[in-house]
């Protein structure tokens, strides 16, 4: 039989292969030909079947050119180039491997769809004693419930992942060519070893469907009544799609991934086991533990693919800003929750017994990445819902050892306090974040805490990660803080919390100081004097209600805003205003801005107010240094307010800016120089001079606060400006471009 098709499309674009031969014309091996087709990606489409019927619907639906009903009729005519793809249900692909070997040129690449790495493998060194060159081992991960020919589709593969497996004898010319086929139908190609492949899938591919075609079967068959499906509901049919797949094709893979699967099914098995004893006691505290740690894990399984562990990406991909020139910002908003106060209050809760409830939580990456690293030391928190936390507190020594090492992303602080909390436990551990969080100085962190008698080992440079061993007695000390850091001295508090009598820290200059107003909150001693804080170690925290204030340090950008563009009126509400942390304002009424408070009241511990900002201009000051602690965070937006001042502005003894998630002195000082803006950095500090704004692009390297900072800028600038890889902004303030845009801001979003 050879049947040719009509639809023959002139090809105006370069095929990346000759000849496409599919055995095996299903879901997975039709939509494949028929996605190179349509996009003239191949030369000819070839199909092997062997019903007659299915052949012509195949080529009825332009699947495929043609079809024959066996590989002898086209294996002689296929050399260099051309490709042979076999989508056979797994045990099947060994005859197909034993008939190509026999007809085929080695010339000729060939590479499978099978679910299972291991066993092509095997059958490939069956067939040729070991696997050839020209077989490239190969799985779409695309699979669906669907089957057969008349399920293909073209567009099967876009935003799908391929996994090859390339083993050492394969032939790099012909994994290139394999790789670049798949990419040509829109799909992402990743290169995994078989085993890896093979354990991964086992768990989130081939157990899912174990457990699928169980439950039905039970339902169907062990439960005895015979109206059961008519009552089914959402839950069932969303769980139980896929037990309508193919039942040959995961009889195959059950039987060809035989010992990762039972892995996996011994694993959930035991699970199961541990869930309906809970069930049978009615253990609240272990259901809500199981349900709200694979809540957050489904919300977030994209990045668990992506190998981000459980911390939530705001966005997939990187933005970019793109701001218009001039306007004002008007209007009444509400910042969201402070970040220092939010880390705290899940590290506090954590430790605390009792439940502690929290509101105003920050929902941004980094105190959710506080959050997931307490979660994976098994604290059970439900949340985050609308800025609502509940915190099921284990006690100062309930926290258990995570299963894998703690990743926190961009987040300084939650390494730093961490760091003194891990510190004082019985297991090891190991903490690491992203990129420009690998750059930042841990030495400081790392050097009390050894005096403390911790073992702590750091990256070279003194960099993340941070390997922490556990079993250490600790011993309080008496330590003065080299630089002024709320992180150091907050980290060596918490240590102090395991050690055994009385820590002492003293602080160069008042930072802030959220982690001793909140233990004292929770109940635990910490006395004040001056520049000393002490505690004592071997209390108990005891579980509290927490208000999380509007972080000021978000607020900044507004209040910068508001500030510099002629016309604007903008009320801030429920901004912490907590003494350690009203540098920004400080330095902003020195400037001549026009900031009133009202409204002032304590929540929690911690003083708020509401802040109106109106339009005054500026004048360029010398930063009085004492003020550089307080608004360590707030200086790339004060920068902006300086380069829209009249006069000169200095900045000194800020080199602390220089080892933040950019060099902030730096950063601020280039962005600022494509402004037209003459900015002078300095070791520890800038100089700024006043001037006209122009526009242009901008580097963030990664930095929220160089990104808001750019973006507030374009009130005052004369051209646009694009704010270049503006994705971290999701770390502190993840509604920043909805409030920008509600006060008046002119930003796009730009996805790539
Ligand atoms: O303790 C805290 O929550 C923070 C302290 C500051 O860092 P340093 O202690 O390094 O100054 C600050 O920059 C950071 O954003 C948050
Ligand atoms: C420095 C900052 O945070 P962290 O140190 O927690 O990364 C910041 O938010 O500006």
């Amino acid at each position: 039989m050879a049947v040719t098709s009509e639809e023959h499309t002139a090809s105006d674009s370069m095929p990346v292969i000759g000849k496409l031969v599919v055995v095996g014309l299903g879901l997975i091996g039709g939509s494949l030909a028929m996605g190179l087709r349509q996009r003239h990606a191949c030369r000819e489409a070839i199909g092997v079947v062997r019903r007659p019927d299915a052949g012509r619907k195949a080529i009825e639906l332009g699947v495929v050119d043609r079809v024959v009903d066996d590989l002898s009729a086209v294996a002689p005519e296929l050399g260099e180039g051309d490709v042979i793809f076999i989508a056979v249900p797994t045990l099947a692909v060994e005859s197909v491997l034993a008939a190509i070997r026999d007809q085929v040129s080695p010339a000729v690449t060939i590479t499978d769809g099978a679910s299972v790495k291991g066993s092509v493998r095997s059958a490939a060194e069956s067939v040729y004693g070991q696997s050839p060159a020209q077989l490239v081992l190969g799985h779409p991960i695309a699979g669906s419930e669907r089957s057969g020919v008349t399920a293909s589709n073209p567009d099967l593969y876009e935003n799908h992942r391929v996994i090859l497996t390339p083993l050492p004898e394969t032939g790099a010319v012909h994994l290139e060519r394999v790789r670049a086929l798949w990419q040509a139908v829109g799909a992402e190609v990743l290169d995994m070893s078989v085993e890896e492949h093979d354990q991964v899938l086992g768990a989130t591919s081939h157990l899912p469907h174990a457990i699928a075609y169980s439950l039905v079967d039970t339902l169907a068959e062990d439960i005895g009544n015979p109206n059961i499906f008519r009552y089914a509901a959402g839950g069932f049919r969303d769980f139980t799609r896929i037990a309508s797949s193919d039942p040959v094709m995961w009889h195959d893979i059950m039987k060809a991934n035989r010992g990762a699967v039972l892995d996996s099914l011994d694993l959930f098995i035991d699970n199961l086991t541990r869930l309906r004893a809970a069930i049978d006691r009615e253990d609240s505290e272990y259901l809500l533990g199981v349900f709200t740690r694979a809540k957050a894990a489904r919300d977030h399984f994209t990045n668990i693919l992506a190998k981000r562990a459980f911390i939530p990406a705001m966005t997939t991909g990187k933005i970019d800003y793109l701001l218009q020139p001039g306007g004002a910002v008007t209007g009444t908003i509400r910042v969201p929750g402070d970040k220092s106060i939010s880390h705290r209050s899940i590290m506090l809760g954590s430790l605390a017994d009792g439940v502690t409830e929290v509101e105003g939580f920050l929902e941004g990456e980094d105190a959710l990445a506080t959050l997931q690293a307490f979660r994976d030391m098994g604290v059970v928190i439900e949340g985050p819902s609308e800025g609502r936390v509940k915190i099921h507190g284990v006690g100062l020594h309930g926290l258990k050892a995570p299963k894998k090492p703690l990743y926190i992303g961009n987040s300084g602080t939650t390494i730093r306090l961490m760091s003194g909390i891990l510190a004082g436990q019985a297991f090891d551990s190991e903490i690491s974040g992203d990129e420009s969080l690998a750059k930042r100085p841990m030495d400081r962190v790392a050097n009390p805490l050894r005096e403390m008698g911790a073992v702590v080992d750091t990256a070279e440079g003194g960099r993340p990660p941070l390997k922490i061993k556990g079993g250490q007695a600790l011993n309080g000390i008496d330590y003065e803080l080299p630089m002024a850091s709320a992180q150091v001295k907050s980290c060596v508090l918490l240590a102090g919390l395991y050690a055994q009598g009385t820590t002492r820290v003293t602080e160069p200059a008042p930072t802030r100081d959220h982690t001793e107003r909140m233990l004292t909150g929770f109940g635990y001693e910490v006395k004040k004097d001056g520049a000393v804080a002490e505690l004592t170690g071997g209390g108990h925290l005891t579980a509290t209600k927490i208000e999380v204030p509007a972080d000021i340090s978000s607020a900044t950008f507004f209040m910068v805003a508001a500030s510099i563009a002629p016309g604007s009126d903008l009320t801030l509400t429920h901004v912490g205003i907590n003494p350690t942390r009203v540098g920004v304002i400080n330095i902003l009424k020195a400037m001549g801005a026009d900031l009133t408070l009202s409204n002032e009241r304590t929540v929690g511990g911690e003083p708020v107010a509401d802040i109106r900002v109106r339009y005054a201009p500026l004048k360029g000051i010398h930063i009085p240094e004492d003020q550089v602690p307080l608004a360590i965070d707030e200086f790339p937006a004060l920068f902006i307010a300086a380069a829209c001042a009249e006069g000169e502005t200095v900045l000194t003894g800020a080199e602390e800016l220089r080892v933040k998630e950019s060099d902030r002195i730096q950063a601020m000082a280039d962005g600022l120089t494509t402004f037209g803006i003459a900015a002078k950095p300095t070791p520890d500090g800038i100089v700024i001079q006043g001037g006209t704004m122009g526009g242009g692009e901008v580097e963030t390297h990664h930095d929220h606060r160089i990104a808001m900072s750019f973006a507030i800028a374009a009130l005052r600038a004369t051209q646009p400006i694009r704010v270049k890889d503006a994705t971290n902004v999701a770390t502190s303030f993840p509604t920043f471009v909805e409030l920008a845009k509600q006060t008046g801001i002119s930003l796009e979003v730009i996805d790539h």
